[in-house]
């Protein structure tokens, strides 16, 4: 059976819902083997694609989520086709409109396969950046417990947080790697580029200071156009959870690990951290 009202995914449908489906797949938690691990498999990727599709290994794994993930987004379109609203609601619904409208223009790019395409990017691009973010903030935290009372009045967005991408790669034939961290790690730039240190944003009397060296989203026709969404996320989830929890280390537990685990973006090692309820801080939920 393929999916109905055109949906370009012509490929036999998983009997499971699919939004059952793509949580069950990505909630199943870390299996034995880490799919594309070592430090030249981002690189390799990108140069050989064809080959990695082939080969057998571990990051067959990242396929296989793939295509869970692309199934997801060809029913979302079926659904939206099917109760079309009267205005256009959402990302998905205004790119089907732009498809009517472009019928007839023999140039247009606006087709069912892009928006897929494009629809996969946005989960790409913005999950595990910023979830990787919040995470390195909050093991920051821990490490540095007496700054936490202050930031939780004074956040200043995701600025004084690592940045969690590497380097990243272009499309249209081109292969473009923007080296992020040359800039993000200037010594020029930076007093100790290599730690944690929200004295970087800050001027010699404790204002908000812009430091044009901080790129965490890229610059120019590359940047990030998540990167407005991105920093409300990362500003409210942060400072809801700091001014309600403070975080530390559990009881007995070992010293925090900073060192990173290098990837499409560099991720703290696995480890425990507490957020702890205070009964004296506002309770979270709406206000
Ligand atoms: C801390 C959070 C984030 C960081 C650090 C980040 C960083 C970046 C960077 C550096 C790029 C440029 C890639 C290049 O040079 O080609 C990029 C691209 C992109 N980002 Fe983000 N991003 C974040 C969050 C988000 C969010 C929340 C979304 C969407 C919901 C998003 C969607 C995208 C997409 C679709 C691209 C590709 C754009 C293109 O190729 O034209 N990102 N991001």
């Amino acid at each position: 059976m393929t999916t109905a009202l055109g949906c370009p995914c012509q490929r036999p449908q998983h009997t499971l819902e699919p939004p059952a489906q793509l949580s069950a797949a990505l909630t199943r938690g870390p299996e034995p083997e880490q799919p594309l691990s070592g430090p030249l498999a981002p690189q390799l990727y990108d140069l050989l694609p064809w080959a990695f599709h082939r080969l057998p290994g571990p990051h067959q794994k990242i396929f296989r989520y793939q295509e869970v993930v692309r199934d997801y987004i060809c029913q979302e379109i079926k659904r939206h086709k099917l109760r079309a609203p009267k205005a256009p609601k959402d990302f998905i619904s205004c790119y089907l409109a732009q498809i009517t409208k472009a019928t007839d223009d023999p140039v247009s790019t606006f087709n069912e396969e892009n928006l897929i395409q494009v629809v996969s990017n946005l989960f790409l691009g913005g999950t595990d950046t910023t979830a990787t973010t919040l995470h390195w903030a909050f093991i920051y935290m821990v490490q540095h417990g007496a700054i936490q009372k202050p930031l939780e009045l004074s956040v200043s967005g995701p600025g004084s947080i690592t940045n969690p991408i590497w380097l990243l790669f272009g499309t249209l034939g081109t292969i473009v790697l923007p080296n992020l961290a040359s800039v993000l790690y200037d010594p020029e730039c930076w007093e100790t580029p290599q730690q944690f240190n929200p004295g970087h944003f800050l001027d010699k009397d404790g204002n908000f200071l812009v430091n044009e060296a901080f790129l965490p989203f890229s610059a120019g026709h590359w940047v990030c156009p998540g990167d407005q969404l991105a920093q409300m996320e990362l500003f409210l989830m942060f400072a809801n959870l700091l001014r309600t929890f403070p975080f530390q280390l559990p009881e007995g537990s070992p010293e925090l690990r900073l060192e990173y685990i290098f990837g499409g973006t560099l991720q703290p090692q696995p480890q425990k951290i507490c957020a702890v309820p205070c009964l004296s801080c506002p309770s979270p939920g709406p206000r």
